[in-house]
């Protein structure tokens, strides 16, 4: 029988190595990067055996399956199974393995291997795992496989003569190919990795095996899930258990430099604007930086450690149950800090319908502008008790308001993906990192990050819109009689605008925070606290803390339909344009817009009613 020229392709889950492999065994310079699915079509070079012939060597696309979920995992099943046009049956493959995350890459290598096609396996990155303290047993693995495995590390070119000798021997030992009939499903391939895998461990540091339980703790089926909502509820707590000392002083702060401002600067039209405008208003807001750092400090901890992409791990299989794929778990995830960033980044969501839906869902996500307009409420109906355990009813419903954001984006995901943005879900794997101990130094840097993005906003843009409001409220002036709100030029449109709330229980003054809000969230606690300053009959009313106030003015079922509203509202207009960049025109936010207002005004108008029902 006369043979063309050989061919052998290279095979392996995405990040393997392969193109490492390839550049080492051709001399090409194929693009190798530490992330997967770096090569996204077939490339062809030359490699010569120890026999001195010439073979084509195939650099192919990573792949988890043979049954492919992305185009290019495609291209790897039909140039394997020989469906490629134009290109014979590659005469041997070598399926290359991660020495690091065997369990997961044996998975593939049965399926490959049981293709009946000559196969050797590079046993990749074994530098790697020496480092980390494991030595594997490659003529164990080699008996368990049924394939040669030769250890390798492509880029230090050690174990490559060794790896092509084995392709040799092997495509010589196997003149035809006879396809081995499989009746292996995925399950059992799965099993049988983790027993080949386990079996393949000769020794293993430490560590390294204390890495290996901890993640099989925390990335058990449903015990996964109750340790993520468990550290999520005591994040929730400690927002508020800690911020409280931190917050009570910086109210102090904000108290004295008012009472300051009243003693040195002559009454009038600028000591007003002083402090019924930027101290009561914006001072309203900055209160609230300590509870943004402890929320962010938590988020980082999680983030440096190797937590959050397990948390990501963990979302997929509920991202799946509403049609998302695990991709949009980051944008999401980036969205409650700001929905800006969150949108920018489904860049890296390839399917268009899934990219979209993750953009329309995004704003749902709590973002920290709305931490100020949460806990501002919280603090001033929520009594500050405990529900028992020691578990604080505050931080409870501060809980319960980011469940409740993301609940709606996962039933809003389910609606869109049966309708405007008709899809399946993508299956999604990624590698997991490494457990690591937090750099204190790099937490810092981004909680001062995090710290000034908030003050930066609360000195530009919160601090704008508080001041143009409390122009809009101080003018014109009230006659004698009149209350000053309801002669305001702002009073006049919050009026017109409480006919539409007033059915989901909002008076004016709830009315009045909405517009101003839609510039930054925040804005909803520094244009009450304004409104109650310009309001307030006289100083010692004015001085008065927004919370007393709040409970002052406001109902229990008010509050509770304000809380609901945010939860769903739109969120501010930069939002909006982003949404309109990223989807190349007005059709898509104006839908956002459309449909958050709707559950919104749906929200808090059940919440008002059913909370008037029940009494409270
Ligand atoms: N330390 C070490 N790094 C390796 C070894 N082999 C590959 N790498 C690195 O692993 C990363 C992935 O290598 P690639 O060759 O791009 O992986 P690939 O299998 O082609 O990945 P896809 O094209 O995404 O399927 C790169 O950063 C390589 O430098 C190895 O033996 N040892
Ligand atoms: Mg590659």
């Amino acid at each position: 029988m006369t043979r063309g020229p050989i061919t052998v392709a290279l095979v392996g889950n995405p990040n393997a190595g392969k193109s490492a492999l390839f550049n080492a065994l051709t001399g090409a310079r194929q693009k190798i990067a530490n992330y997967p699915g770096v090569t996204v079509e077939r490339k062809a070079g030359r490699m010569t055996l120890a026999s001195g012939e010439q073979v084509e060597l195939l650099d192919l696309p990573g792949s988890y399956s043979l049954d492919p979920t992305s185009p290019d995992e495609a291209v790897t099943r039909d140039v394997v199974l020989g469906h490629q046009a134009g290109q014979r049956k590659p005469d041997a493959l070598i399926v290359v393995l991660d020495a690091n995350n065997l369990e997961q890459h044996l998975v593939f290598a049965q399926e490959v291997i049981a293709l009946g096609l000559p196969t050797v396996a590079a046993l990749n990155m074994v530098d790697l795992a020496t480092r980390d303290g494991l030595v594997l047993d490659a003529s164990g693995l080699e008996a368990a496989l049924g394939v040669p495995v030769v250890e390798t590390v492509a880029v230090r070119r050690r174990g490559l003569p060794e790896l092509a000798a084995a392709v040799g021997r092997t495509i010589d030992a196997h003149p035809d190919h006879a396809p081995l009939p499989s009746h292996v499903d995925i399950v059992e391939r799965r099993v049988s990795a983790r027993a080949m895998a386990k079996a393949a461990i000769i020794s293993e540091t430490r560590k390294r095996r204390l890495h290996r339980g901890l993640d099989k703790v925390l990335l058990h089926p449903w015990l996964g899930p109750i340790i993520l909502f468990a550290l999520l509820f005591i994040v929730f707590q400690a927002v508020f258990a800690w911020a409280t000392p931190f917050a009570d002083a910086l109210e102090a702060g904000v108290g004295i430099l008012s009472e300051t401002a009243m003693a040195v600067i002559p009454a009038g039209i600028v000591r007003d604007a002083i402090t019924e405008g930027v101290l009561a208003g914006v001072g309203s807001v900055v209160v609230f930086l300590p509870q943004i750092v402890i929320l962010f400090f938590f988020i980082l901890v999680m983030e440096a450690t190797g937590y959050m992409a397990r948390a990501a791990f963990l979302m997929d299989r509920l991202m799946a149950a509403v049609g998302l794929s695990g991709r949009s778990f980051i944008p999401l995830l980036s969205s409650f800090a700001c929905a800006i960033p969150g949108i920018m980044a489904t860049r890296s969501i390839a399917d268009p319908k899934d990219r979209l839906t993750t953009i329309l869902i995004a704003p749902l996500m709590t973002c920290s502008a709305r931490l100020p307009v949460y806990a501002v409420i919280i603090a001033a109906f929520i009594p500050q008790t405990t529900v028992g355990l020691g578990i604080g009813l505050q931080g409870l419903v501060l809980f319960s308001l980011y469940i409740a954001g993301i609940v709606g984006a996962m039933l809003v995901a389910l609606v869109l993906r049966r309708s405007v943005a008709k899809g399946q879900a993508s299956g999604f794997i990624m590698e997991l990192p490494r457990y690591q101990w937090p750099r204190m130094k790099d937490i810092a840097i981004g909680l001062w990050q995090r710290a000034w993005i908030f003050l930066r906003r609360a000195g530009t843009i919160i601090f704008m819109v508080t001041v143009v409001l409390w122009l809009m409220l101080t003018f014109p002036k009230a006659g004698p009689g009149e209350d000053q709100i309801d002669a305001s030029f702002a009073g006049t449109l919050a009026n017109g605008l409480a006919v539409v709330v007033e059915p989901i229980g909002f008076n004016r003054d709830m009315a009045l925070a909405l517009i101003p809000a839609m510039a930054a969230r925040e804005v909803a606690v520094s244009s009450l606290a304004t409104t109650y300053a310009v309001a307030a009959e006289n100083e010692d009313e004015a001085a008065q803390a927004l919370g007393v106030q709040l409970a002052r003015d406001w109902s229990l079922p008010m509050a509770l339909s304000f809380l609901a509203w945010f939860v769903f509202a739109p969120q501010c207009l930069s939002t909006i344009a982003v949404a309109k960049r990223e989807t190349n025109g007005w059709k898509w936010p104006a839908f956002m817009l459309a449909y958050l207002f709707a559950l919104a005004y749906i929200a808090a108008g059940a919440t008002f009613w059913i909370a008037t029902a029940a009494g409270l």
